[in-house]
C-alpha cells in the first residue's frame, strides 16, 4: 500500500514548456483545464469505446465553446492516415480558426492521431492530451510524438508537435480492462530497465500491488516514469540523441505489432517481446549477462506480460520490418541494447546475423 499524492511534473521546453497533472477527478476540474483553451474552437478526438464512458465528464467544460467530437473505431489498426484525413475534415466542419484546440480522450491510438491532427491542421494548432489508459498516462500522451502507422510500419507517418498539458485522471483506469492495463506496465518497466535500476528494483518489490491495481502504488509508479520520460524529452525532444533510448524493444516490437497487422498484439505486449528479445541480443552479443535476461523476463511474467514471439512470425520477416525502423541509418540496423538492468545502450550497425540468430533461438524455444 502507498499513499502517494496527486501530482503536477513539467515537461520543461522553455516557452513550450507543458504540465502533466496526475491525480483523480481531474477531467470534472473543468475551470483548471478549460483556462488552457485559447479561442473559440475545440475538437474532440476520442474513440467509440472511450467516449461514452468520458466524454459527459468533460462536456459541460466546453459550454460557450464552439466544438464538436470525432469518433474513431476502437483499436490500434485505426491508427492510418485516412482517419488523419477525417479528423482534418471535422476541424474544417466546425470552421476551427488557429487558435483551436484539440483535446485527445483516450487511449494512445487516440493520443497519436489527435496529436498528429492537431499537427496539419493550418500547420500546427494547440492540443491537450487527456489519457484514459495506463501506457498512455505514463508514455504516449508525453513527449509530443504524433503520428500514425502505415501498412508497411509502425508509425511511420508523423510529427513531432508537443500538447498545451496533460491531464491524466487516474479514475478513469476503474474501467481500463485488465489486458490494456498490464500492457501499459510494460512501458513503466521499459522506463526502469533503461536507466533506473533502483526503480526498477522498487517495480520488483511493489510488483503484487501493481498487478492488483493499488491506487497509491500505481499513482507513484505513473509519478515516476513521467518524471523520467519528461526529464529525457526535455534534454532531447527530436531524438538527436538520448530520446533513442524510450525505444528499449521497440524495433523488435514494432516489427512484432506489424507482422500482427497491429490487432495480434497489443503495442505494450510487442514492448514486453521485444525487451525480451534486445537483453537476448545483449546477450549474444557479450554485453550483459544472463541473470540480467532472467531478471528482466521475470518481472515482465509476474505482471502478467508475454514474452514470447507470438505463434506464425517467422525470423527473416521480422528482420526485414526491424530494416524500416526510424532509428535505422546508411543501411545498418541501429538498435537500443543494454549492459543490464537501467544500462541502455545506442548501438549502430548491429549485426544482422546475431538479430536473425536471436530471433531463431527464441522461435524456436517458444
Ligand atoms: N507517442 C508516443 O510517445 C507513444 C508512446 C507509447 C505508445 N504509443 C502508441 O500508443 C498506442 C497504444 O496506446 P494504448 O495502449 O493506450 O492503446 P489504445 O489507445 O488502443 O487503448 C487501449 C484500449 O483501451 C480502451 N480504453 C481506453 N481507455 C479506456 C478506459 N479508461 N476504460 C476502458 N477502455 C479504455 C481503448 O478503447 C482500447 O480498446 C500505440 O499506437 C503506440 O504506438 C505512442
Ligand atoms: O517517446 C519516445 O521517444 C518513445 O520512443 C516512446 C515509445 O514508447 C513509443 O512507442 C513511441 O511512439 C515510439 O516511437 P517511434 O519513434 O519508434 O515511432
Ligand atoms: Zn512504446
Amino acid at each position: 500500500m502507498s499513499n502517494f499524492s496527486p501530482q503536477n511534473i513539467t515537461v520543461a521546453l522553455g516557452q513550450r514548456s507543458y504540465p502533466v497533472w496526475i491525480g483523480a477527478g481531474l477531467l470534472a476540474d473543468h475551470a483548471r483545464w478549460r483556462a488552457l483553451l485559447r479561442g473559440r474552437h475545440a475538437l474532440v478526438i476520442s474513440n467509440t469505446t472511450v467516449a461514452p464512458l468520458y466524454l459527459p465528464r468533460i462536456e459541460a467544460g466546453l459550454d460557450g465553446l464552439h466544438w464538436s467530437s470525432f469518433l474513431l473505431e476502437d483499436g490500434e489498426a485505426h491508427k492510418s492516415f485516412a482517419n488523419v484525413g477525417r479528423a482534418l475534415e471535422a476541424l474544417g466542419r466546425l470552421g476551427a480558426t488557429r487558435d483551436a484546440c484539440v483535446i485527445a480522450l483516450g487511449g494512445g491510438v487516440v493520443g497519436d492521431l489527435a496529436g498528429f491532427s492537431a499537427a496539419c491542421w493550418m500547420r500546427g494548432i494547440d492540443f491537450i492530451q487527456m489519457p484514459t489508459t495506463l501506457l498512455a498516462m505514463v508514455d504516449s500522451s508525453v513527449g509530443g510524438k504524433t503520428g500514425v502507422n502505415l501498412p508497411v510500419g509502425k508509425n511511420l507517418a508523423g510529427a513531432f508537435h508537443q500538447p498545451r498539458a496533460v491531464i491524466a485522471d487516474i479514475d478513469t483506469l476503474a474501467s481500463l480492462p485488465e489486458r490494456e492495463y498490464r500492457a501499459g506496465l510494460a512501458e513503466v518497466v521499459k522506463g526502469a530497465a533503461i536507466g533506473d535500476e533502483a526503480f526498477f528494483a522498487w517495480l520488483e518489490q511493489h510488483a503484487d500491488a501493481l498487478a492488483a491495481r493499488d491506487s497509491g502504488t500505481v499513482l507513484e509508479a505513473i509519478a515516476r516514469k513521467v518524471q523520467y520520460k519528461a526529464g529525457v524529452v526535455a534534454r532531447d525532444e527530436t531524438e538527436q540523441g538520448e530520446r533513442a533510448l524510450l525505444n528499449l524493444g521497440h524495433t523488435f516490437g514494432h516489427a512484432i505489432e506489424t507482422a500482427g497487422h497491429y490487432t495480434a498484439v497489443l503495442h505494450g505486449e510487442g514492448v514486453a517481446i521485444g525487451m525480451r528479445l534486445a537483453a537476448q541480443l545483449s546477450e549474444r552479443l557479450g554485453m550483459s549477462a544472463p541473470a540480467d535476461t532472467a531478471r528482466l523476463q521475470r518481472l515482465l511474467e509476474k505482471l502478467g506480460l508475454p514474452v514470447a514471439v507470438p505463434p506464425g512470425m517467422e525470423p527473416a520477416q521480422l528482420l526485414a520490418l526491424m530494416r524500416l525502423d526510424k532509428k535505422n541509418s546508411a543501411g545498418q540496423l541501429r538498435l537500443i541494447l543494454w549492459r543490464g538492468i537501467g544500462r541502455a545502450e545506442i548501438v549502430a550497425g548491429v549485426d544482422e546475423a546475431a538479430v536473425l540468430a536471436t530471433l531463431e533461438a527464441a522461435i524456436a524455444a517458444a
